[in-house]
């Protein structure tokens, strides 16, 4: 199950990942907003964050304009690695090293073709499991 969220910037982007993971099959819950009107992304991150913790879901995606203010609020929440990625080769790199469990990202900074690609990326790359990894992740949580 993916949790999404996203405050007004990242609305319309939210929209095609959403027809995406229906052409999928896959399952997801959204956590909101769920329009155009100004909105405060840390309300979406922190619920996005919280289903990640709590279980809910397996994996979240967070999008606001730049994605840098919903990727500092899911950072917040312990037990959360939520990576903002602009690109397929560092959606790649934070699921094999930081095991990440949350992908940001900034709708006004990416196109949804590109978004597209990275979330498919994102989804599909397990962690490596190496443990120099398992190590590092393991000093960030503490
Ligand atoms: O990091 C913050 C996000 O990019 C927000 O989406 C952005 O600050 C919203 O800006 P505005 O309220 O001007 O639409």
């Amino acid at each position: 199950m993916i949790a999404l969220g996203c405050d007004h910037g990242g609305f319309s982007l939210k929209q095609e990942i959403i027809a995406y993971l229906k052409e999928q099959n896959l399952e997801f819950k959204d956590y909101g907003c769920y329009n155009e009107e100004a909105c405060d992304y840390p309300v979406y991150g922190k619920a996005v964050a919280n289903a990640v913790v709590n279980k809910e879901c397996d994996k979240g995606i967070i999008i606001c304009g730049t994605g840098i203010g919903i990727s500092i609020t899911a950072n917040k929440v312990k037990g959360i690695r939520a990576a903002l990625c602009s690109d397929c080769f560092s959606a790649e790199a934070t699921r094999l090293h930081n095991d990440a469990n949350i992908l940001a990202m900034g709708a006004r900074a990416i196109g949804p073709g590109l978004a597209i690609k990275i979330v498919d990326t994102f989804l599909n790359t397990e962690f490596s499991g190496e443990d120099r990894h398992k190590n590092r992740i393991n000093q960030i949580e503490d």
